[in-house]
């Protein structure tokens, strides 16, 4: 297993933001994520230099979809992040964890009357608009309110990047935005020469999550930029800002070979000054939305072992007490994980392989099938490293199980960010 962030061995036990594992287990019970504070920091701190926030006035916006606990949102907001949401349970949440409205990007393939009323009420600093009947409802109401609201339009841009088909999202064949090789998103552009309450300021792209290559990201900036050439040049408008979205891939097993945050964002600054000069543009501001890349690393889960079936000369069932409530993502997209059991790290591999179970009425709910653990035995303490983004965010209730509570590390120091949902929680909406 891999040890990221602040990760470490001491007497055979893992630690994580200088606290005992094991202790984290036995104080908090499990299962349980926990959150590496320190690497969320630094990877927010990296993302900023390298993607040249204060040299160049760009912006990076977490994707609060990863992650987004009301902690969270203070901690990027002390990062000087920018946030992006998809609802109005995220904008909800940021609202109420008092992050700057003005600084929020508010997305959604499909946001309800009731959403797009409400970013307007709060103030969101942009919207993003994905289709027409958006910006005209948009416009219906900024006009009733006599405002004028900045919007990026969002742009299919014909790009296919290499990652499994639920997160693949810049393919023409695609719910999200505007196509521009079918002409919708002219359509769009004509549409605005009628209304006068959204300003387009910006165009976004998002091509898909979990991409290693950096040509597709190029790519994008090609067709981005054209973009900007073209609107300035045929309908004289200004674009100001240009999103490229996220989707910066991460280390989950050794079959992944993520670049560096260094590495992505010094190749995508390279290609815009150098399609800049070739156009003969302004820069415009860049911004990424990364959200897997900034918390995924950070987290991780601990469970309980508690039943170990060994179907002779067939399989070897290690079951967990959480699964596929806490991680959908194993089955889901078939998602690798790594593990370990935090008081044997040191001892030596078992050549015998087995299969970490859920505890969902699902055969589907395996979370790693066929790794080697070492001398494994009922209430040892299991991590699955890597569940920071899309693990809590992805939780649900099925079977009647109580969401786990979040930890944060750092320091040596563990705080609860997130309490335990309790049978009384889970019954609190049934009249
Ligand atoms: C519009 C948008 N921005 C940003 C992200 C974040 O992607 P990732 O977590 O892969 O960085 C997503 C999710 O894929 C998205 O849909
Ligand atoms: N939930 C996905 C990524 C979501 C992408 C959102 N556009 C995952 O776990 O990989």
């Amino acid at each position: 297993m891999k040890l990221h962030g602040t990760m470490g061995i001491k007497d055979n036990t893992l630690y994580i933001g200088g606290v005992n594992a094991l202790d984290l287990a036995k104080k908090y019970d499990t299962p349980l994520y926990v959150f590496d504070e320190e690497l969320i920091r630094n990877n927010c701190k990296e993302y900023n230099k390298y993607f040249k926030v204060k040299e160049n006035n760009n912006k990076v916006a977490y994707a609060g979809k990863a992650f987004l606990p009301k902690y969270m949102c203070n901690l990027i907001d002390e990062e000087g992040l920018y946030l992006d949401v998809v609802s109005g349970g995220e904008l909800f949440t940021a609202y109420k964890a008092n992050f700057p409205m003005k600084k929020i990007l508010f997305h959604g393939n499909n946001k309800t009357i009731d959403e797009i009323k409400m970013g307007i009420d709060l103030g969101v600093g942009v919207f993003v608009v994905d289709n027409f009947y958006e910006l005209d409802i948009l416009e219906k109401f900024c006009k009733e309110k006599n405002m004028i609201q900045d919007i990026y339009f969002r742009v299919t841009p014909g790009i296919d990047a290499h990652t499994h088909k639920y997160i693949r999202t810049g393919q023409i064949d695609s719910k999200f935005g505007f196509a521009l090789t079918n002409g919708d998103f002219y359509v769009a552009v004509e549409r605005l020469k009628e209304y006068k309450n959204v300003k387009l300021i910006g165009i976004h792209a998002h091509i898909g999550s979990q991409i290693f290559e950096v040509e597709p990201y190029e790519e994008e900036v090609d067709v981005m930029f054209n973009l900007v050439k073209k609107l300035k040049e045929d309908y004289d408008i200004e674009i100001k800002e240009v999103d490229f979205g996220g989707g910066i891939g991460v280390y989950y097993t050794k079959e992944d070979k993520p670049r560096s945050i260094k590495e992505f964002c010094e190749k995508i600054i390279n290609k815009c000054n150098e399609k800049c000069k070739q156009l003969n543009i302004n820069m415009p501001t860049l911004i990424l939305e990364p959200g897997r890349s900034l918390v995924a690393n950070a987290g991780s889960t601990l469970y309980s072992i508690g039943s170990i079936k060994n179907i002779k000369d067939v399989r070897t069932y290690v079951s967990v007490d959480g699964g596929m409530t806490d991680n959908i993502r194993p089955s889901l997209y078939q998602a690798g994980y790594e593990c370990a059991i935090v008081n044997k790290m040191n001892n030596e591999k078992s050549e015998h392989k087995v299969t970490i179970a859920g505890k969902c009425c699902e055969s589907g709910d395996i979370l790693i099938s066929n790794t080697s653990v070492l001398d494994i035995e009922s209430e040892d303490i299991l991590i699955t490293t890597s569940t920071g983004a899309y693990g809590y965010s992805m939780a649900s209730n099925y079977n009647k199980i109580p969401k786990n509570p979040v930890v944060f590390v750092n320091k040596g120091n563990d705080k609860l960010v997130c309490k335990r949902q309790s049978y009384e929680d889970l019954l609190s909406l049934e009249l």
